[in-house]
C-alpha cells in the first residue's frame, strides 16, 4: 500500500496541532459518507472503485479494442478533468519514448481541444493527414468550446479521410446521459458513446470512462487500476482511525500548514513520467479549494530538472511553501554507471552505482536542504509505477481533496469562478445569447 510521511513538517507545526483534527476531519469524512455537506449533488466518485462492475469494465475494453484494431493513433479531445487524469495514467505508465518507437502495440495518444491555439490544430491536422485515426470526444457539459471546436475539426477529417461509416466507427462520445452538443452529435451520428454520471465532476471523472477508456485503448490494465482505487478507498473509509488513515492525516497536515502561513504546497516528482499526475492533481486541488478568497496554491516541480531552475526560490524564496513529495521506490528496469578508464568528467565515484541510487540521493538530499531552508516536507511513497499504485494514488488524492475542503470550509465540488473568463470570450465573440454583454465589453475596451 501507498504511505504518508509526515514527520519532516513537525519542525514547523506541531504533531498535537495535527493531532488535534481528528474531530473535525471524522466530521468531514460523515458529511462525505452521509451526503451533508457541501455540493452533495456530486458524490458519484466516494464509492465508484468499489461500485464498478464487471460489465462496465468489459464493454469498455471492447471498444477500446475497437479503436486498437482501427487506429494507428487516437485522440483523446477534452479539456481539463476531461483529459488530465486519462494523461496522467498513460504517461505514468508508458515508455518515455513509445510515440518515437518504430514497432507499437497500441495506437499513439495525442491529445486536443486542451487549448485553441491555431498552430496546434494546424500541425494536428497535418499531422494526421496520412493517419488511420479515431477520436475520443470527452465533455461532460458537452459544450465546451475548446474542446468542441477541435473536435468539429477532428470529425471532419476523420469523416472525409476515412469514410462516414469507418469514422462511426472510431469515433466515441463521453459526455452527459442526455444534454449537450456532443450528446446530440453522438445520438445523431449513430457514435458508440459511454455516459459521465451526473454525480461526477470532471476533476473526480479519472475512474469513469472519461478516463477508463483512453487507458485501456494505450494497452493498461483498467481493472488492476481500479482494484487498486478500490483498496485505497477502504483504507481510507470514514471507519479507519484517524491516526492510521492516510487521506486523513494529509487533508488534516496540509490544513494544519495552510494555517500556519504555508499558502502554497508543491507537489514533487523525481520521475518525469509523474509531469501529467501533478498536472492532474493541481485541477484537483486548485478547482476544489480555491474559491471564497480562500485555498492553499497548488503548483507542481519536475525535480532534479526543476532544481536547475526553481530550486533557488524554493530553498531560499519567501517562506510561504511546503512541499508534498511523490517518492516511488522501485524503478522498473536496471541501469548503472559505467566505469572509464580515463576517468574524465571526475564521475568514477559512481562506477557500478545504479541511476536510480543517483536520483534517490537527490531526492534525500534535497528533501534536508529543503527542511534546512524553511520548507515543510511530506512524503507519499508509492512501491511502483504501475496499474494499482497509480489507481490507489487517484483515490487518495481525490479522498483527501473532499475531506480538506470540507476542513478549509468551502464547497469542494463546484467552479463558479471559471465562467468569467466564458462569459468574456463569449461576448467578445458575439456569441448568440451574449448581446448584452458584448455590448458592455465593448464599453470597456
Ligand atoms: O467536461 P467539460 O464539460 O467539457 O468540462 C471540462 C472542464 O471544464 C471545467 O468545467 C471548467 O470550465 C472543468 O471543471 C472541467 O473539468
Amino acid at each position: 500500500m501507498i504511505s504518508l510521511n509526515i514527520e519532516k513538517t513537525f519542525g514547523f507545526i506541531s504533531k498535537a496541532s495535527v493531532a488535534a483534527y481528528e474531530a473535525q476531519v471524522k466530521a468531514a469524512q460523515e458529511a462525505l459518507e452521509n451526503g451533508t455537506g457541501k455540493g452533495n449533488d456530486f458524490l458519484g466518485w466516494l464509492h465508484l472503485p468499489s461500485s464498478i462492475s464487471q460489465e462496465h469494465l468489459a464493454d469498455l475494453k471492447a471498444t477500446a479494442q475497437v479503436m486498437r484494431d482501427n487506429c494507428d493513433v487516437v485522440i483523446v479531445a477534452g479539456i481539463g478533468g476531461s483529459y488530465l487524469g486519462a494523461r496522467a495514467v498513460i504517461e505514468a505508465l508508458s515508455n518515455s519514448f513509445t510515440w518515437l518507437q518504430e514497432k507499437k502495440n497500441a495506437p499513439v495518444m495525442i491529445y486536443a481541444g486542451h487549448n485553441i491555439s491555431e498552430d496546434y490544430l494546424y500541425e494536428l491536422t497535418e499531422f494526421l493527414k496520412d493517419k488511420k485515426f479515431g477520436v475520443i470526444n470527452i465533455s461532460k457539459s458537452g459544450t465546451t468550446t475548446e474542446t468542441a471546436l477541435a473536435f468539429r475539426l477532428l470529425k471532419k477529417q476523420c469523416e472525409n479521410q476515412r469514410g462516414k461509416d469507418m469514422a462511426k466507427k472510431v469515433i466515441v462520445a463521453i459526455t452527459d446521459a442526455k444534454k449537450g452538443a456532443a450528446r446530440i452529435t453522438a445520438d445523431k451520428e449513430g457514435y458508440k458513446s459511454f455516459i459521465i454520471p451526473d454525480n461526477v465532476g470532471g476533476r473526480f471523472s479519472v475512474l469513469t470512462p472519461v478516463g477508463l477508456l483512453p487507458i485501456a485503448i494505450a494497452g493498461f490494465d483498467i481493472e488492476k487500476l481500479v482494484a487498486g482505487a478500490a483498496d485505497m478507498e477502504k483504507a481510507c473509509g470514514v471507519n479507519v482511525p484517524f491516526a492510521e488513515n492516510l487521506a486523513a492525516q494529509y487533508a488534516a497536515t496540509r490544513n494544519e500548514l495552510y494555517k500556519n502561513g504555508k499558502k502554497i504546497e508543491i507537489l514533487v516528482n523525481f520521475c518525469p513520467k509523474l509531469h501529467y499526475v501533478s498536472e492532474w492533481w493541481k485541477q484537483l486541488y486548485g478547482e476544489s479549494e480555491g474559491k471564497e478568497n480562500k485555498g492553499i496554491f497548488p503548483a507542481a516541480v519536475d525535480f532534479s530538472t526543476d532544481l536547475h531552475s526553481m530550486g533557488q526560490w524554493i530553498q531560499e524564496g519567501e517562506r510561504t511553501i511546503f512541499e508534498t513529495v511523490i517518492s516511488v521506490e522501485k524503478v522498473d528496469h536496471k541501469l548503472e554507471v559505467p566505469s572509464d578508464e580515463a576517468n574524465l568528467d571526475g564521475l568514477n565515484f559512481l562506477a557500478g552505482k545504479r541511476v536510480d541510487e543517483v536520483n534517490k540521493m537527490a531526492e534525500l538530499g534535497t528533501q534536508l536542504a529543503h527542511v534546512d531552508g524553511g520548507v515543510p516536507n511530506m512524503r507519499i511513497i508509492i512501491e511502483k509505477l504501475d496499474e494499482y499504485n497509480i489507481g490507489q494514488l487517484l483515490y487518495f488524492f481525490e479522498i483527501g481533496c473532499g475531506i480538506s475542503g470540507y476542513l478549509l470550509g468551502v464547497n469542494p465540488f463546484n467552479q463558479p469562478g471559471v465562467e468569467a473568463y466564458k462569459k468574456n470570450m463569449f461576448a467578445l465573440l458575439n456569441k448568440p445569447g451574449y448581446e448584452e454583454e458584448s455590448k458592455a465589453i465593448q464599453a470597456r475596451l
